[in-house]
Formats: structure tokens, sequence, C-alpha cells
């Protein structure tokens, strides 16, 4: 199989697949024909080759996506249409990771960002930003009793639910953790959130829920994943029945988003690689020798903001916007990554790297 031939398979994809909802205006054709050329043309390409069949994946132009899917700052504009985003996660091991996530939402340009967390992980959360809207909702297995479970199980549920229908994207995983209470009541909450067509990133201990229960996601076209390394083998494992085969990266990660009914996955790694199956785009802008921990917490937040943004009236509607944030967000991180790393060397933190988030999207799309 070969996957994005550039031009001529990204406008046959066009026709075969519409995934917003924009007016047909010559502006509207404008940006489409540059986001053809930026997901395909001029770039380079890498072939790996396996018995029976050759893989491409295509250098995505993430410069051009990104101003693609930015919007401007419009006066007109009212608090909420920029991007109202919300993580479920966070309980009493992880307050980091969903705080990483939400707080790089709000960083990149989302007018809102709210965490639903546990209990005891809210105030905690809350301390770290007065920014945050913090719903202490969730609950671990060991504050609730066996015969209380289906009761509170529905209230927390609901307590999500009434909110759903306000956000443009979900992030759920972020340092969720494992409880198996906990992972119920969030399998029920991304069953409403596919009921109302919100779009779903899933990242951490949200993909050790997934990988368990595929059905969760299956043939939602509005669902993200974004497996790092261990995350990514546990997939492969469990979808494929193989093993990770780096020599045809781009075919395994394009059948597994096949299998999985064409989900979006974006596998994270010295390069990051994205396929919805149908096509796989590499992201290799150079980041930051620094691997210390949270870095995919800023990515799923990223992701998150500029699939909401790729889903906009403005922009082409012949493009899969899922696709399109998850490159928009790599680039972004990767982009921030080596600002803080040029300042700060070898104690570059993730919170370095928030604080670069506004200047690199601001070199790439000035506010004005
Ligand atoms: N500040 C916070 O609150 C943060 C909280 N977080 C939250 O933690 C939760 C669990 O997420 P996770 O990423 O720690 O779990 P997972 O992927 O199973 O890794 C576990 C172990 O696998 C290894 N390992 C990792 N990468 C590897 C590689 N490339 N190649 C080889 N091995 C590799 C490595 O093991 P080690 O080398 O230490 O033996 C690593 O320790 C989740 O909710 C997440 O959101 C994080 O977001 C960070 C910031
Ligand atoms: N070897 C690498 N070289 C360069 N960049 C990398 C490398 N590995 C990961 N990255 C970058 O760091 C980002 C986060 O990937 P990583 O594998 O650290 O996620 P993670 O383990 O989920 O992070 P977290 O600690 O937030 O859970 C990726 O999007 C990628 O751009
Ligand atoms: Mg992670």
């Amino acid at each position: 199989m070969l996957v994005n031939h550039g031009m001529n398979q990204l406008t046959s994809l066009s026709i075969a697949r519409s995934y917003s909802f924009a007016p047909s205006t010559a502006a509207v054709l404008r940006r489409q024909s540059f986001l053809i050329r930026a997901l395909g043309g001029g770039s380079h390409s890498k072939f790996h080759s396996t018995a029976g069949s050759t893989m491409q994946e295509t250098e995505a132009d993430a410069v051009s996506i990104l101003r693609g899917i930015t919007p401007t700052l419009d006066p007109n504009r009212h608090k909420g249409q920029a991007g109202k985003i919300a993580v479920i996660g966070g309980c009493r091991e992880y307050t980091g990771a969903p705080y990483f996530a939400a707080i790089s939402a709000l960083k990149i340009g989302a007018d809102l960002s709210h965490v639903f967390c546990t209990k005891d992980a809210a105030p905690v959360i809350k301390s770290y930003s007065p920014e945050l809207i913090v719903h202490p909702v969730l609950e671990e297995s060991y504050s609730v009793r066996e015969e209380e479970r289906k009761q509170v199980s529905a209230k927390v549920v609901a307590e999500v639910d009434k909110w759903m229908e306000r956000f443009d994207c979900l992030v759920v995983g972020p340092g969720l953790g494992r409880d198996p209470f906990l992972l119920d009541c969030v399998s029920e909450i991304i069953k409403q959130g596919r009921h109302s067509n919100v779009p779903i990133v899933v990242d951490g201990d949200g993909l050790f829920l997934v990988t368990n229960s595929l059905d969760l996601v299956h043939g939602y076209p509005l669902a993200v994943l974004t497996p790092n390394v261990n995350e990514y083998k546990r997939l492969v494992q469990k979808v494929l029945k193989c093993e990770v085969d780096d020599a045809d990266a781009p075919g395994q990660l394009a059948s597994l988003a096949k299998q999985i009914g064409g989900v979006t996955i974006l596998r994270k790694g010295r390069s990051d690689l994205i396929s919805d199956g149908d096509i796989v785009n590499s992201v290799s802008i150079y980041g930051s020798p620094r691997r210390c921990g949270g870095q995919g917490d800023i990515l799923s937040g990223s992701v998150a903001v500029f699939l909401s943004w790729a889903r906009q009236p403005f922009v082409a509607a012949d493009r899969n916007p899922t696709v399109l944030g998850c490159i928009a967000g790599s680039a972004l991180l990767r982009k921030a990554a080596s600002l803080a790393f040029e300042t700060r060397k070898r104690s570059t933190l993730t919170t370095d790297i928030i604080e670069c988030l506004g200047r690199s999207l601001e070199d790439i799309c000035p506010a004005c």
C-alpha cells in the first residue's frame, strides 16, 4: 500500500471523505489547496520496504498547517469560540499530567480549560493555576462502598455529561491512574462523549483503558490515540497480535488505525508518526534531547485545541481534522521544546516547555 502520494491521492481522498461543514467560498478553496500542498506537496518522503508491500510516510508541512487552522484574533468572537477543552484525569498519584494538558490548551489559545479529577487531586490542581476550572467528581474504589458503586457511578457520569455539549474536545487519560472503579466510570464518560459527537484524545492511562476495551473507540473517526513507546507496543500486541515492526513502521501504524475502525493514531517517538489508516504523515522538526516526563501531556492538550480549530468552518473540509490537529500539536510541542532547551539545557522541565508554547506559535502565526 502507498500512503499520501501528494496532490492526486489527497484530491481523491477529498471526494471520498468529508470531515466538516465548510461553505464553498473562494477563501475556503484557497485554504483547501494550500492544505493539500501542506500535507503532500514538496515535502520529503521515506520508503519502507517489506515483503510484498512498499510503504511511505510523508513529512507534513506542519508550519503551513498551523497557519491554515489557527484562527485570527477577531474582536467579534466571544469567549468560548476559540475552544473549550476538558481533561479527564488526575488522581492521588498524578496531579501534574492533567495540569500540563489543560494549561497547555490555554497557553495555545483555547478560551476555557476544564479538569475532571478525583476529589483529593482537585485542590492540588487548583492550586497550580486559577485559570483552570477544576471539577472534583471522579471517585476511586477506596472511597466507595461496594453497595454504593452503581449509584456513585451514575452520579459521576451525570456530573461530566451535563457539560458535554459545551466541549469542543475531551482529553481522556493524563494522570488518570488505573483504579478499576474509576476506569469503569471513565468508560461511560467516553460513551457519552461519543454519543455527543465530541472529539476525544486518548492518552496515558486512557490508552490502558481503551487497549483493553477497544469498542470504546472502534470506528469513531473523532478519536485520537497518542501512544508513547510502551502504549504503542501494548496496542500493537492487542490489536495486530504481533510485535512492533520498525522496518515497516508506517505500514504497521496504518494497519493499526484501520483495524481500530479508522481512528487517528499519533505514535510518539524520535519522529512522530500520524495515521488515520488512509495516510501516514511524519513530524520530525527538531525538538529537545531532554526526555523529562510530561511532554506527552503537553502534546495531548495541544492536539485537542488544534483538532478543534481544524473543525472550524473556515478550514477546508477535505482533510481529516484529527490528522491536522495531530500534526499541528506535534510540531508546536517540538518547537517549544527546542526553544526551552536553548536556554535551559539540562535543567529543561515540562513547565519551561509550556512557557515556550506561546512564543513558538507567535513565530508562525503572529497575533497581529
Ligand atoms: N507529573 C506527572 O503527573 C506525570 C504523570 N504522568 C502519568 O503517569 C501515568 C503513567 O504514564 P507513563 O508514561 O509513566 O507510563 P508508561 O508509558 O507505562 O511508562 C512506564 C515506564 O515505561 C518505561 N518507558 C517509558 N518510555 C520508554 C521508552 N521510550 N523506552 C523504553 N521504556 C520506556 C519507563 O520505565 P523505566 O525505564 O523507569 O523502567 C517508564 O517509567 C499516566 O497517567 C501519565 O499521564 C506522565 O504523563 C508523566 C508526568
Ligand atoms: N527520542 C525522541 N527524540 C525527540 N523527541 C522525542 C523523542 N521521544 C519523544 N519525543 C517527543 O516528545 C513528545 C512526547 O513523547 P513521549 O514519548 O515522551 O510521551 P510520553 O511518554 O507519553 O510523555 P509523558 O511523560 O507526558 O507521559 C513526542 O510528541 C515527541 O515529539
Ligand atoms: Mg504519557
